[in-house]
């Protein structure tokens, strides 16, 4: 596997294993007890660790960084798993864009 990759690779392993805890038991699985809480309260825990990354960022150190964005992105699979949303469905939308400037894209979705 390339080291491109990995990352990717990662994150559609999380996602599996995340989507597998719906329905599981709450007292042993953070990821029930999330499910079990509802929507709401998964997107805020998403709000919550963009907002501990964006700190890690403006006062703390890159390894606080680095460790904030690993819970941004397990939370974030979280997200997707409520909302039917596959890690797939996300990498199509990024491939698309890939070698489209990010102003062109801005451009042309103010046209829509
Ligand atoms: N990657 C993660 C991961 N990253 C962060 N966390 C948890 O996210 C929580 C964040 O801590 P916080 O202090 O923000 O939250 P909290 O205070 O516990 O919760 P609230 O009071 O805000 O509701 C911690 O309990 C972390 O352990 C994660 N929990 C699970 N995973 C992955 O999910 C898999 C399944 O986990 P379980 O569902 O627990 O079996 C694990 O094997 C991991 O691969």
């Amino acid at each position: 596997m390339a080291d491109t990759d990995k990352g990717q690779h990662i994150l559609d392993a999380l996602y599996a294993t995340v989507s597998a805890r719906k329905g599981a038991d709450p007292d042993t699985s953070y990821t029930a007890k999330l499910f079990a809480k509802g929507t709401a309260k998964i997107a805020q825990k998403v709000g919550e660790e963009g907002f501990e990354t964006v700190i890690a960022a403006l006062a703390e150190t890159p390894e606080k960084v680095a460790s904030e964005s690993a819970d941004l992105l397990y939370h974030l699979t979280v997200l997707w798993a409520d909302q039917g949303v596959t890690p797939e469905d996300v990498w199509k939308i990024l491939a698309e864009r890939q070698g489209i400037s990010g102003i062109a894209e801005k451009a042309s979705r103010s046209k829509d």
